[in-house]
């Protein structure tokens, strides 16, 4: 891919998210699950909205649709005011560079790559020049209180600073949208409680708007919004 390869039309003020009739079924030893039957959605910008719903109900393959991630939906998507739904692999990979960032309940973070090379990384390849990505990423992760942990690779952090270093990864590019799949569900209560107040303040302090999948309801109460998944329906 062509890293300079200029992003596919958003339009400003466009909802950040619109769902319209999502559909996913998935196919597991002849028999077929509709997990998503018609879901709708709009996320307007700046919103965070907390994604409830039992183990086995679909936020996770939601995220996965709104994230770009995986073909074989059926409905519309649209981010950032751009039709998602009939873009190419490259397409989608273009919209996910420039307007999304995800946190996943584990962090993901490159394991031969210490604590502000993980932030630099996802800065680079949108083409900024490297000292304004260094500087970003010392920004963001000495407000998540890991000024002192930069140098550090991912093995030599505990759970909670791992977590916030994959918080400042999603938030390096200023996305438009954060998708968080249980951001906090590895961590004991108490970190837990704090690294996802700091996610929260760095997202609102952004504009960025979130959707949050999570199965605390606390955790819940504290975002704009919330939604429920249920028998392949929001309610
Ligand atoms: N690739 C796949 N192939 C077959 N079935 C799948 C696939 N991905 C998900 N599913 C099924 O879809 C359903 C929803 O899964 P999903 O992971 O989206 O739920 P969830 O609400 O995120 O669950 P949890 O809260 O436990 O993480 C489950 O029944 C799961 O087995």
């Amino acid at each position: 891919m062509n890293v300079q390869e200029p992003h596919v039309g958003a339009e400003r003020g466009a909802p950040v998210v619109r769902i319209e009739k999502l559909t996913r079924s998935f196919e597991q030893g002849g028999v077929t699950i509709d997990v998503l039957r018609g879901v709708d959605l709009v996320i307007r910008p700046g919103e965070i909205v907390a994604l409830l719903g039992p183990s086995g109900s679909g936020k996770s393959t939601m995220l996965q649709a709104i994230g770009l991630l995986e073909g074989g939906f059926g409905g519309h998507i649209e981010i950032a005011g751009i039709n998602a739904s009939k873009l190419g692999k490259d397409e989608r990979a273009w919209v996910r560079r420039d307007h999304i960032g995800f946190v996943y309940q584990f962090h993901h973070l490159l394991p031969d790559f210490n604590a502000i090379e993980n932030v630099v990384l996802p800065q680079l390849i949108t083409g900024k020049p490297r000292e304004e990505c260094e500087e970003r990423a010392r920004e963001l992760l000495g407000a998540l209180g890991l000024g002192q942990r930069l140098e550090h690779r991912p093995s030599k952090l505990s759970g909670g600073e791992q977590q916030r270093v994959a918080v400042a990864r999603a938030l390096a590019n200023r996305p438009r949208l954060v998708l968080a799949d249980e951001p906090t569900g590895n961590l004991d209560e108490a970190t837990a409680d704090k690294v996802f107040d700091q996610f929260l303040r760095l997202v609102r302090g952004q504009g960025s708007a979130a959707l949050v999948a999570t199965h605390n309801e606390r955790l819940a109460q504290g975002m704009d919004r919330v939604v429920r998944l249920h028998d392949g329906v929001l309610q």
